[in-house]
């Protein structure tokens, strides 16, 4: 069992850590060989770190910087947010917030560490040799229009909410709460809401959400999830509860959305079931929902579904998919975990306008909410069709015999049959078609073995992956490449700046 240290002039060593790794930590090892995982570091420096976690049968320990005593050259001068500043935090007594573990370090820097995390994950786990890796030149790339500093890209976010209603975050791997006033990375609209002022009793946990990358009239979003305990007035599921959610729903009206009123007119805020409840969005002010845009594409994104968190990501993942899957007029395209349908519509209008016979898109997604969205926005598009439902259980009752294995996987696992409208042509509806390009955007525990297996006897020209885990990513090419799939091209992408997240994007043809 981990233990944490309370008073941190115990618990203080000096190391120089030599090694990254994927999780966003350099590697170090103390004097006697112990393997220590410190976060706020950079390989190559001398450090002094506070141990978080150095119970004596653990495989390895974890600190965190609080003292730089030889700095990499690409250390920043100054942390651009304070709470998660390593060193400001240790001053202070307390750890830092996670959500800019990379904030130490220029963004330059931030790149080569993750394309090295990369390159060590496709070379460990995936198995590619030195001189294929060569070929391949994994390279993580800025986003054109990127914040010099990484700042101001998130437009979704989320705070806790600590017992006395005031917005906070975590340090990694804690349950402290640590009162955050901002958070430099969203977007200025959602900075702009400042939350910090506002007594959020009787609520667990907040999302924000900017429609737009925050450019547009539309205003933001608020989805508050109420707490799930009896303490302090929250709310059950019991018919106690439903007094209890009314009296939520008093005080937001009386706190929260005159706040609103002055710093962020127009806000929509929604209040979710309680935490770790299924259930009802209640709209308490304003919209259940945002409208996306890239360039003529709109989609309806709900609050509490899924839609690309860096306010450039949308139209850059769209052309990039676009770009390696090559989609035709009259070809078939599949995309596995489609989310709200970003993909989705750009392959449609690839593959043919409404109405032809042939070109067709199925996007497959799990979740409820999202593939709801996604229904409502593909409306009555009859080349279009939105299957709700786990990849793997789609795959296997479209195309029986494509799935060995019939394991439950993912959030999509959970969800009861496949709801599909409308059929995108009968030849695809009932499986005697099999697509000419398959696009999967997996969470991060990735596709799997049994997906990779069933989209390889679908038999595509042409597969593109796209990931938010360059591990389990690995772990999926070794399995293609098991089948005889080629790794075409991979690009990888900072789309989370001041992270150590990264996304890639890889096209497999066989
Ligand atoms: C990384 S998002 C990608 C969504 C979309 N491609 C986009 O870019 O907006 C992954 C999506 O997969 C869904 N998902 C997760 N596990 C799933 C599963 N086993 N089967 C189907 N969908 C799943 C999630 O709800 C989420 O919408």
């Amino acid at each position: 069992m981990n233990h944490s240290h309370d008073r941190p002039e115990e618990s203080k060593v000096v190391l120089q850590p030599h090694d990254w790794a994927h999780g966003g930590h350099t590697v170090a090892r103390t004097p006697e060989g112990r393997v220590v995982f410190v976060r706020h570091a950079d390989v190559g420096e001398t450090v002094r770190v506070r141990l978080t976690e150095s119970d004596e049968n653990a495989k390895l320990w974890r600190g965190d910087v609080v003292e730089v005593l030889e700095a990499s050259p690409d250390r920043r001068d100054r942390h651009p947010w304070e709470p998660a500043d390593a060193l400001r935090a240790a001053a202070l007594g307390r750890r830092p917030v996670g959500g800019a573990e990379f904030g130490h370090l220029g963004l330059e820097r931030q790149r080569e560490i993750k394309t090295g995390v990369l390159r060590d994950l496709l070379g460990g786990i995936g198995k590619f040799g030195p001189q294929e890796l060569d070929q391949l030149a994994p390279r993580v790339e800025a986003l054109p229009g990127e914040d010099p500093d990484g700042l101001g890209w998130r437009t979704r976010a989320h705070f806790a909410v600590d017992d006395d209603g005031a917005v906070g975050m975590h340090p990694h791997r804690s349950e402290d709460l640590v009162p955050v006033e901002g958070f430099p990375l969203m977007v200025p609209v959602l900075e702009r809401l400042e939350l910090h002022r506002v007594n959020l009793t009787g609520v667990a946990r907040v999302d924000l959400a900017a429609p737009d990358g925050g450019r547009t009239q539309q205003p933001p979003q608020l989805i508050l999830t109420p707490r799930s305990d009896s303490a302090r007035g929250t709310v059950t599921s019991s018919a106690h509860g439903a007094e209890a959610r009314d009296a939520l729903i008093a005080r937001l009206e009386r706190d929260l959305l005159p706040h609103l009123d002055r710093v962020g007119p127009g806000t929509s805020v929604v209040l979710g079931p309680p935490e770790g409840r299924a259930g009802e969005h209640t709209v308490v002010a304003g919209q259940g929902h945002v409208v996306e845009h890239v360039d003529h594409h709109a989609w309806r994104v709900s609050a509490g579904g899924f839609w690309q968190i860096h306010r450039l990501a949308p139209g850059h993942l769209l052309e990039a998919v676009l770009r390696a899957a090559q989609p035709r007029e009259g070809q078939f395209a599949l995309d596995l975990y489609s989310g709200a349908g970003l993909f989705t519509a750009a392959l449609a209008e690839a593959v043919g306008a409404r109405g032809t016979t042939t070109g067709a898109v199925v996007g497959v997604e799990g979740s409820p909410v999202t593939s709801a969205d996604a229904v409502l926005t593909f409306g009555d598009d009859d080349h279009v069709e939105v299957v709700r439902g786990g990849v793997e259980q789609v795959l296997a009752r479209r195309w029986p015999g494509t799935v060995r294995s019939r394991g439950r996987r993912g959030s999509g696992g959970r969800h009861g049959r496949a709801r599909t409208r409308p059929a995108a042509g009968s030849a695809v509806a009932d499986g005697s078609r099999r697509p000419d390009v398959v696009v999967l955007d997996p969470p991060r525990v990735g596709a799997g073995k049994a997906v990779v297996d069933a989209i390889h006897a679908l038999g595509p020209e042409r597969v593109v992956y796209v990931s938010c885990d360059p591990a389990t990513l690995a772990r999926d090419l070794a399995r293609f490449r098991h089948h005889g799939w080629a790794v075409e091209s991979m690009r990888a992408f900072d789309l989370y700046p001041n992270t150590h997240h990264l996304e890639s994007l890889v096209t497999l043809t066989r």
